[in-house]
């Protein structure tokens, strides 16, 4: 299977996964990226049987839109039930890193309200240890040098993604070289960093339910403990 009929089987997984929780009055969190638009757009095939959605992203909420399906303001909504998105990479005991596509800050708000994280992904994304892909930091753009030097400090490379600006108005440093032994930790120690928004791990909460998608189908996952 190509990685875009993986994607497209993650997603109606998902939708499998959500089905039994939509009713009239409800909203529900969608992520941002690849997979995500994907969930989205067979989503659409379901619009009369939910109230609306909660977007990561500008990007998201368009496609929502476009598709007639209402977003609304997490601030109007309070919690959701659950909450879809992809990763850029999942181990065992589904911590991820999130951010390749720069809504990491706004991902990681909607996954807090959300009563249920749904990751999908596909096979590539499963990983034994985080931190091959690049952990996407965002940064006020007045720290973004201060906050560099303090990732050098701590062993990483940090890369300014030149030209892009979050929904938040803020920029992205990649940091490469990362050791994470420990998601958590390192999560916190990231966020303690002055001008730092937010950063790509994914960890003190992970997803609760992992669909992968393998040449050999679709596996629903539930994290090791
Ligand atoms: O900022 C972007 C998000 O964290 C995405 O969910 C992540 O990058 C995965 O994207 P994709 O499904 O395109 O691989």
């Amino acid at each position: 299977m190509t990685q875009d009929e993986l994607k497209d089987a993650v997603a109606a997984a998902a939708i499998d996964e959500i089905r039994p929780l939509l009713g009239r009055d409800v909203v529900i969190g969608v992520g941002t990226g690849s997979t995500a638009n994907r969930f989205i757009d067979q989503l659409a095939a379901l619009s009369g049987d939910f109230r609306g959605a909660v977007a990561s992203s500008e990007a998201s909420a368009e496609r929502l839109r476009g598709h007639g399906i209402d977003v609304f303001e997490l601030n109007e909504v309070g919690t959701v039930p659950v909450y879809v998105d992809g990763a850029d990479e999942v181990n065992a005991h589904f911590q991820m890193i999130k951010g390749g596509g720069a809504a990491l800050t706004r991902e990681k708000i909607v996954a807090a309200c959300a009563q249920r994280f749904v990751c999908i992904a596909d096979g590539s994304k499963k990983v034994k240890r985080l931190g091959d892909f690049p952990l996407p930091v965002e940064v006020i753009p007045m720290a973004r040098s201060y906050v560099a030097r303090e990732l050098v400090k701590l062993g990483a490379d940090p890369v300014y993604r030149e030209g892009v600006v979050t929904d938040n108005g803020n920029q992205i440093l990649d940091c490469y070289e990362f050791m994470i032994d420990d998601p958590v930790a390192m999560e916190a120690q990231l966020n303690a960093i002055v001008g730092v928004v937010t950063n790509g791990l994914f960890a003190a909460r992970g997803a609760d339910v992992l669909l992968l998608g393998t040449d050999q189908g679709v596996e629903r996952l539930t994290p090791e403990a």
